[in-house]
C-alpha cells in the first residue's frame, strides 16, 4: 500500500526516444494519492507513451521516475475487442487471468457503476457498460493508481459525464490517484483537479481554468472549447498546430 504522504509517482527531467525521434522531452510531474489529473494533447503528442513510461512499461532515456514502494496500477485500456461468439460473462472476465473471490468481483463490478452484472454476457453489454467493466477489471485489487487511456471513447456526452462522475467516486472511496488520458475537454475541465497539456513536452499544466486560459493550451486547442472539440471530432489525424496554419493562410488569403 502507498504511503499518502509521498507523491505515488514523481518524474523528473524524463526524456524518451524512440528510434532516433524524441516522444517525450523533460518531463516534470508528479502525481499524489486522492487526485485526478489528466492529460490532453494532440494525437501522436505522446500521451500513451507518458503513461507507459510513468508506470515502467516504457523505458525512458534519461531522467528520473521514482514509483511509491509497493504501489498497486490498475490500468482501463480504450477498448478491448472480445470476439462476440465467445460465451463469456462479465465474472468469467474478471476472472482472467486470475481468480477472485465472488466478493471481490461483486465489490469491483458495483465500484464500476454495474452492480449484480456478473451473470451478463459481455456481448450484451452497452458502449458503457463494456468500459465500465474493464473498470471493473483494473479495480479488482483496490489499486492505489487508476491509470485510464481515452477509456470513454465512444461513449455518448451523457455516457462519458456519468462515467467521469463514477471517477470522482472511487477516487472517493478508495483514495487512489487517478491519471488518465481524454479528449473529452468539456468534460474533463469539470472533472480533473490538475490538467497537464501535453505536446511532446509539457506545455502547461495546472487547474483547469488557469490551463484553458493558458495561451500555450489556446495555441493547441483553439480560444474556446466548442472549437477545441471541432478539432477532435471532425479531423481527429489534423495536428492542431497545422488548423493553426491553414486559419492564419485563410485569413490571409
Ligand atoms: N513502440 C513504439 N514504436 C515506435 N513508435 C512509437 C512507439 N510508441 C509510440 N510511438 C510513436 O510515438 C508518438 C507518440 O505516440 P503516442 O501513442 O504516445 O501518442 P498519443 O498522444 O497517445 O496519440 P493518440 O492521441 O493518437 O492516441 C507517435 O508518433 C508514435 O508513432
Amino acid at each position: 500500500m502507498a504511503n499518502p504522504q509521498h507523491p505515488l509517482i514523481d518524474a523528473t527531467g524524463v526524456n524518451v526516444r524512440i528510434g532516433g525521434r524524441q516522444i517525450l522531452e523533460n518531463i516534470e510531474l508528479s502525481l499524489s494519492a486522492g487526485e485526478i489529473v489528466t492529460v490532453v494533447g494532440p494525437n501522436g503528442s505522446g500521451k500513451s507513451t507518458l503513461l507507459r513510461a510513468l508506470i515502467g512499461a516504457m523505458p525512458v532515456s534519461s531522467g528520473r521516475i521514482s514509483r511509491a514502494p509497493g504501489m498497486r496500477v490498475g490500468y482501463v485500456p480504450q477498448r478491448l475487442h472480445i470476439d462476440p461468439t465467445l460465451p463469456l460473462s462479465v465474472g468469467r472476465f474478471l476472472n482472467l487471468p486470475r481468480r477472485h473471490s465472488r466478493r471481490t468481483i461483486a465489490q469491483a463490478l458495483a465500484r464500476a457503476g454495474i452492480p449484480g452484472r456478473a451473470g451478463a454476457a459481455m456481448s450484451a453489454l452497452s458502449g458503457g457498460q463494456f468500459q465500465r467493466a474493464l473498470m471493473a477489471r483494473a479495480l479488482l485489487d483496490e489499486p492505489d493508481l487508476l491509470m485510464l487511456d481515452e477509456a470513454s471513447q465512444g461513449l455518448d456526452q451523457t455516457g462519458t459525464a456519468d462515467f467521469y462522475r463514477q471517477l470522482e467516486e472511487i477516487r472517493d472511496q478508495l483514495g487512489c490517484g487517478i491519471l488518465m488520458v481524454s479528449h473529452d475537454l468539456h468534460v474533463v475541465m469539470r472533472a480533473a483537479d490538475r490538467v497537464i497539456c501535453l505536446n511532446h513536452h509539457i506545455c502547461c499544466q495546472g487547474h483547469p481554468e488557469a490551463v484553458t486560459a493558458a495561451p500555450e493550451y489556446r495555441a493547441l486547442f483553439g480560444t474556446d472549447d466548442e472549437e477545441a472539440l471541432a478539432i477532435f471530432r471532425h479531423d481527429p489525424h489534423k495536428h492542431p498546430h497545422d488548423h493553426e496554419r491553414e486559419r492564419e493562410r485563410d485569413h490571409a488569403g
